[in-house]
């Protein structure tokens, strides 16, 4: 039975965010996201979640347009729509893709087709009784492990009150932050966003976890600050304590100089975010595991294209993520459980948001040993709490935030911050 597309929605909505540091600044008070629903002529809904930054919204609403009437089953349909949208308003392509002042080159269209294809996979999910990793080729895994993401961060936004996660300036603070959040989660692995403080001080707090968190594999992600010979003295100082290395450096070429000489394998989500970034990449061995993310990959399908690819090229795979809902995190739990290669812990920013804050039903997703349980409902297993998505969406418009700005951000209070990588 075709399922044909009556109407889709799409809600920006903001969720409180704490003083996350990165190496392009912190992050704002508020994290921006757009919620999608495609709703039938058949009665169901499917929902996805993308970025919330003024421009992609743009894009989105631009595509949505374009997709009444198409079958939910024909999504080739829906991203040739989506492709055509985006031409016909002849669009450069930049900004809006929701990372802040990080280096990207993904594809925009895969970036507005995503959610479109996470809703419609929803759909059919829903249509014929079967969980979205039914559709992907069924769980290889019921449970989906995750991994702690510790963050440098202040004690609270500048002007308010700490926030109950408190200051992470220094290797004790980070431990704290650690221990809470593997007591509270069970992750078993645990990443650590670095590129804020000197190289040294990063190693030491490295050097502090695995102290404490012996048999927990750990790993390193500076954004690409550092040069390719910082890259390599830090590789050599952490040899045998870190399971991978994350973006030491910016671009393929820096990544494989560091690659050569590096004792542990380097993983990217900065210099291979696009298709056409395999070849290059494979070819000059420049990374050793590809971080996937379904927001910018294209969807679900497309992720598993790239699992595919990683698999012949003999690169490893893991997650990447951006501050997120549980919309996101039911997809991400959906793909990794149906990717038999996705073997290592995923990233996600989920611990940072507070529990209130959620477009979602409670209840459908929670952490068990570190891992979310796969949801086996129909579709993605989640259902939209209107009343909650009505209160982000609120916040969204009084927050008057309508691009993630983190360097902005930060320069309020340092305003000769400058975060040109290298900055080490
Ligand atoms: O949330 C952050 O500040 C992260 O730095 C994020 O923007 C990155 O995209 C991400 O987590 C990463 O692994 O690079
Ligand atoms: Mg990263």
């Amino acid at each position: 039975m075709a399922h044909l597309i009556q109407d889709v929605r799409i809600t920006p909505v903001a969720f409180r965010d704490p003083p996350l540091l990165n190496t392009v600044g912190v992050h704002e008070p508020f994290a921006l996201r757009a919620i999608v629903e495609v709703v039938t002529d058949s009665g169901l809904y499917g929902l996805g979640e993308s970025y919330g930054d003024a421009k992609h919204l743009t894009r989105l609403r631009t595509a949505a347009a374009e997709l009444t009437g198409v079958d939910v089953w024909h999504t080739q349909e829906i991203a040739r729509r989506v492709r055509g949208s985006l031409a016909r308003g002849q669009d450069s392509g930049a900004g809006g893709h929701g990372m802040s002042g990080m280096v990207t080159g993904s594809s925009t269209a895969d970036r507005v087709l995503s959610p479109f294809e996470v809703a419609c996979l929803d759909i059919q999910g829903k249509a014929i009784g079967r969980p979205v990793s039914d559709l992907l080729g069924g769980a290889v895994r019921d449970r989906v492990d995750y991994s702690a993401y510790l963050f440098y961060k202040w004690a609270g936004h500048p002007g308010a009150e700490p926030d109950e996660h408190g200051a992470a300036l220094d290797p004790d603070g980070l431990v704290t932050q650690a221990r809470r959040m593997v007591d509270e989660y069970g992750f078993t692995a645990i990443k650590l966003k670095g590129g804020v403080f000197p190289p040294d001080e990063e190693i030491a707090a490295v050097q502090a976890l695995a102290k404490e968190f012996p048999d927990h594999p750990l790993r390193l992600d500076p954004n690409g600050a550092w040069s390719v010979a910082t890259s390599i003295t830090v590789a050599e100082e952490l040899d045998g304590v870190l399971e991978y290395l994350e973006d030491p450096t910016t671009g393929i070429a820096g990544m494989a100089r560091v690659a050569r000489e590096s004792p542990m394998p380097l993983a990217t989500n900065m210099a291979v975010v696009a298709f056409e970034h395999l070849r290059p990449a494979v070819e000059e061995d420049a990374v050793q595991v590809i971080l996937s993310d379904h927001h910018f990959w294209g969807g679900l399908r497309r992720s598993q294209s790239l699992a595919n690819t990683c698999d012949t090229f003999g690169l490893s795979l893991s997650m990447h993520s951006n501050s997120h809902l549980g919309i996101s995190l039911a997809a991400m739990t959906h793909l990794a459980a149906a990717t038999p290669n996705l073997t290592y812990a995923c990233d996600t920013h989920w611990p940072w948001k507070a529990a209130a804050d959620d477009v979602i039903v409670p209840g459908a997703l929670r952490f068990e040993g570190g891992a979310v349980p796969v949801p086996t409902g129909p579709g993605l297993g989640v259902e939209l709490d209107r009343d909650a998505l009505a209160r982000l969406h609120e916040q969204f418009l009084a927050c008057g935030i309508t691009e993630r700005d983190d360097t902005g951000y930060y320069r309020r209070t340092h305003p000769d911050f400058d975060p040109t990588a290298p900055r080490w």
